[in-house]
C-alpha cells in the first residue's frame, strides 16, 4: 500500500516557514506584496483565489485582489499590470487562468515585468527555466517537487515521466525534474503505448485532465505518482487524473485529490513571492 502525500499537511508546514520568513522581512521594513488579477467569474477560479488571498494573508503577505468584469477588454488588463508593474510594493503579480475569450493570455502575461512575473508563465522567465537561469518558475512544479522533497523521495538520476503537456504543468514539470537531474519523459495524448512508457517511471507526474485515467497497470510497483488532475467523475465528485483506490494498491508514494497537489500549488505561489521580497530586501 502507498505512502499517501499529504499536501494539506505539507502546506502547513510550509506556511510555518513562510511566515518565519515574513517576520524576518518585516524587521527589515519589507512586507511582501501579491496582486492577483481575476477577470470573470469562473467558479473554481473563486474557490482557487479565496483560498490564495486566505493564506497570504495568514503569513503576512499583502494580498490584493483586483476582479475585473468578465468583459472588460485587453486595453485595460494591460493598463492595470503596467500600473501594478511600477508599484514598488508589489512583489508578484499573477492573471488566473483561465482567461474570458477576448484577452490574449500571452499577451497578459508577457506584459508583465518579468522579475514581478510570479507564476512564471511569461516567455522570458520560461526562456530562463530551460537556459538553466535563474527566474521564478510555475507553482504546481515548484510545489510538487517540495512535496516529494518533503517526503525524502529521490529525484536525481530517476526516470521520471510527465503525463501531460500543458504550458501551465507539464512542460514546467518537465524543465524543473531536469534542473533536478531526473530523467525526463514528456508523454501525452498522442503518445503510443503510453502503459510501457509510464512503467519505466519511478516518478509520474499526471496532468492530462481525464479522470481517473491512470490505473494500477500504467504503474510500476513502489513508483512515486503524483496526481495533478481535478475532474468532476459522473457523480459530480472531484477526482484526480488517476485511479486512486487501484493505484494506491502498487505505487509506493501517491497523491489524494483533493488535498494533494492543489494546496501546494499555492505553497509553490507564495514561496516564489517571498524569494522576490528577500531579494527586494538585498537592493
Ligand atoms: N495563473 C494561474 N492560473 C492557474 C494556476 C496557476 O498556478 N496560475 N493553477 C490552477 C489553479 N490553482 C491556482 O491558481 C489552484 C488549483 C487548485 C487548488 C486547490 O487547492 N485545490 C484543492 C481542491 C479545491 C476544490 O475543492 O475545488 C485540492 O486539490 O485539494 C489551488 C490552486 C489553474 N489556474
Ligand atoms: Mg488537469
Amino acid at each position: 500500500m502507498a505512502v499517501i502525500m499529504d499536501g494539506k499537511v505539507a502546506a502547513q508546514q510550509a506556511d510555518q516557514e513562510f511566515a518565519m520568513r515574513i517576520q524576518k522581512l518585516k524587521q527589515q521594513n519589507i512586507i511582501p506584496g501579491l496582486a492577483v488579477i481575476l477577470i470573470g467569474d469562473d467558479a473554481a477560479s473563486q474557490v482557487y483565489v479565496r483560498n490564495k488571498a486566505r493564506r497570504a494573508r495568514k503569513i503576512g503577505i499583502n494580498y490584493q485582489l483586483h476582479r475585473l468584469d468578465r468583459g472588460i477588454t485587453q486595453e485595460a488588463v494591460l493598463q492595470l499590470i503596467t500600473q501594478l508593474n511600477q508599484d514598488t510594493q508589489v512583489d508578484g503579480i499573477m492573471v488566473q487562468m483561465p482567461v474570458p475569450k477576448q484577452i490574449d493570455a500571452n499577451a497578459v502575461m508577457n506584459a508583465i515585468l518579468p522579475q514581478k512575473d510570479v507564476d512564471g508563465f511569461s516567455f522570458a522567465n520560461i526562456g530562463r527555466l530551460w537556459g538553466n537561469a535563474a527566474g521564478n518558475f510555475p507553482a504546481t512544479p515548484r510545489g510538487v517537487l517540495r512535496l516529494l522533497r518533503d517526503y525524502h523521495i529521490t529525484i536525481e538520476g530517476q526516470q521520471a515521466v510527465v503525463v501531460g503537456r500543458s504550458d501551465i504543468v507539464g512542460k514546467p514539470m518537465a524543465g524543473l525534474l531536469l534542473k533536478n537531474n531526473s530523467t525526463v519523459t514528456i508523454a501525452h495524448s498522442k503518445t503510443q503505448n503510453l502503459a510501457q512508457v509510464t512503467q519505466q517511471a519511478d516518478l509520474l507526474i499526471v496532468a492530462i485532465g481525464q479522470a481517473e485515467f491512470i490505473t494500477a497497470d500504467f504503474v510500476k510497483p513502489g513508483a512515486a505518482v503524483v496526481d495533478v488532475g481535478m475532474n468532476h467523475n459522473a457523480a459530480g465528485k472531484l477526482v484526480g487524473d488517476v485511479d486512486f483506490k487501484s493505484v494506491k494498491q502498487i505505487a509506493g508514494y501517491l497523491t489524494p485529490v483533493p488535498g494533494g497537489v492543489g494546496p501546494m500549488t499555492i505553497t509553490g505561489l507564495l514561496e516564489q513571492v517571498i524569494v522576490l521580497a528577500e531579494q527586494r530586501a538585498t537592493l
